[in-house]
């Protein structure tokens, strides 16, 4: 069987316990690169040829001169202060493992970390082989210091949001103040779209309220112990719509309360008949107030350069590093703080004569060739991924993956 130069941790897949920590799939055709030492959970290189090749295929390096001096993980971790690493980018690339493997490298140098996953589609449960779903803290076994995770569901925040807006100046006031002849504010209330922004949410809409969602928990006490907060989010076409609609939400909540203390002035004369009615309109208006607030937070978040850092994936395609720099260049308008490009799945070069990697290595060098003049992305950090020939999933697959990444 012709073999080819994947990174995989070959010798530990004779032991039954890795067995159980890494999928076998394809392992009988590789050549290892690296070896895992059971004793201390860790993996070494096999040998000094092979050690020259990893550190010089996929350490940190930069592209071109960089704009900004961007260090390597050194810089990622260091400080107590709370920092927010965001990593987006287009589906199926590894986000998810990057930021999961992120996550547990930032516990085990010390940091109290919370990974978050906004995806509507969530895959950190998968992506830690554990049970982390519940919409509440859950802890993750495996790293030395605290590493909790937070699966928002998005369905239950935008049920929250939607009962709120109905409530507060929504269709059910709508049908009410139809129902009472006070048409002229029903127009006011069509201006807003708000049947439409209900029925059916625009894309980003469960992400903004997840993250806004998120920003509530976190000032809570329970939460203050956290030092990284690591966001899996949603794919590109959602972030880029998330980073408008905090303006739009704004905007919008900002009309519905507004409109509200109209109904309240108009609706005065027949006060005593809305009784319980009021009470909750008044709780609704209060959540909303709130909502706003923490989405204004959201869009300061995305801009705070001391605070923020938000890290593109993407994997050595034309389609896909296309994508990468249409979103640079978005987010760049948004004035979102980006520094680092992880480019995930390299294939390494092929030792053997596997046609199939050669033609394919020979398409993804074209593609990181592109980055390099690329105006967007030619600026940030590269860091560059193998694929390596496992599914990772785990913590010590993560970990693994993370001390080849996060350098
Ligand atoms: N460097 C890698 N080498 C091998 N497999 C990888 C690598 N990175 C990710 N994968 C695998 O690719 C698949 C998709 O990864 P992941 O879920 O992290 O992507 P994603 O971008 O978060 O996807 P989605 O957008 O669907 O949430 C997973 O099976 C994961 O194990």
């Amino acid at each position: 069987m012709a073999s080819c130069s994947l990174i995989t941790p070959a010798s530990s897949l004779a032991s039954s316990s890795l067995r159980k920590l890494f999928s076998s799939r394809n392992s009988m055709a590789t050549v290892g690169l690296l070896s895992f030492a059971p004793k201390t959970s860790s993996f070494i290189l096999h040998s000094i040829k092979q050690r020259a090749y990893h550190e010089s295929s996929f350490r940190v390096r930069s592209v071109a001169a960089p704009v900004e001096d961007v260090a390597g993980f050194d810089d990622m971790v260091a400080g107590t202060q709370r920092k927010y690493y965001m990593l987006g980018g287009k589906g199926g690339v590894g986000k998810t493992s990057c930021a999961a493997s992120l996550a547990v490298k930032f516990a085990n140098s010390g940091h109290p970390t919370l990974v978050v996953s906004t995806d509507p589609a969530h895959s950190l449960s998968d992506s830690f082989a554990q049970d982390l779903t519940g919409g509440t803290l859950v802890p993750v076994d495996g790293p030395e210091y605290p590493l909790f995770a937070l699966e928002i569901n998005p369905d239950k925040s935008r049920e929250e949001f939607r009962s709120a807006t109905q409530k507060s100046g929504g269709t059910g006031v709508k049908d009410f103040m139809e129902g009472m002849g006070l048409g002229m504010l029903v127009e006011q209330l069509g201006e807003l779209k708000l049947g439409e922004l209900l029925d059916t949410p625009p894309p980003g809409l469960d992400e903004a309220i997840a993250i806004a969602k998120v920003m509530q928990f976190l000032e809570s006490p329970e939460y203050s112990m956290f030092t990284r907060i690591v966001f899996d989010t949603a794919p590109t076409g959602h972030t880029l719509r998330l980073l408008s609609l905090p303006d739009f939400l704004d905007a919008s909540i900002g009309k519905i309360l507004k409109l509200r203390q109209k109904i309240t002035s108009a609706t005065s004369a027949i006060k005593s008949v809305f009784g319980q009615e009021q009470t909750s309109q008044q709780d609704a208006s209060y959540k909303l107030e709130r909502l706003r607030e923490r989405m204004i937070k959201v869009r300061e978040l995305f801009r705070d350069t001391d605070a923020t850092e938000f890290v593109i994936v993407t994997i050595p395609t034309v389609m896909a590093i296309s994508e990468s720099s249409r979103l640079r260049a978005s987010l760049k308008k948004e004035n979102v703080p980006v520094k680092r490009l992880v480019v995930n799945q390299i294939l390494p070069p092929s030792t053997t004569d596997c046609k199939f990697c050669a033609v394919k290595r020979k398409d993804q060098l074209r593609a990181l060739d592109m980055i390099q003049n690329d105006p967007e992305l030619s600026s940030l950090t590269l860091i560059q991924g193998p694929l390596v020939d496992v599914e990772i999933r785990g913590v010590p697959a993560l970990k693994f993956l993370g001390d080849i990444i996060w350098k």
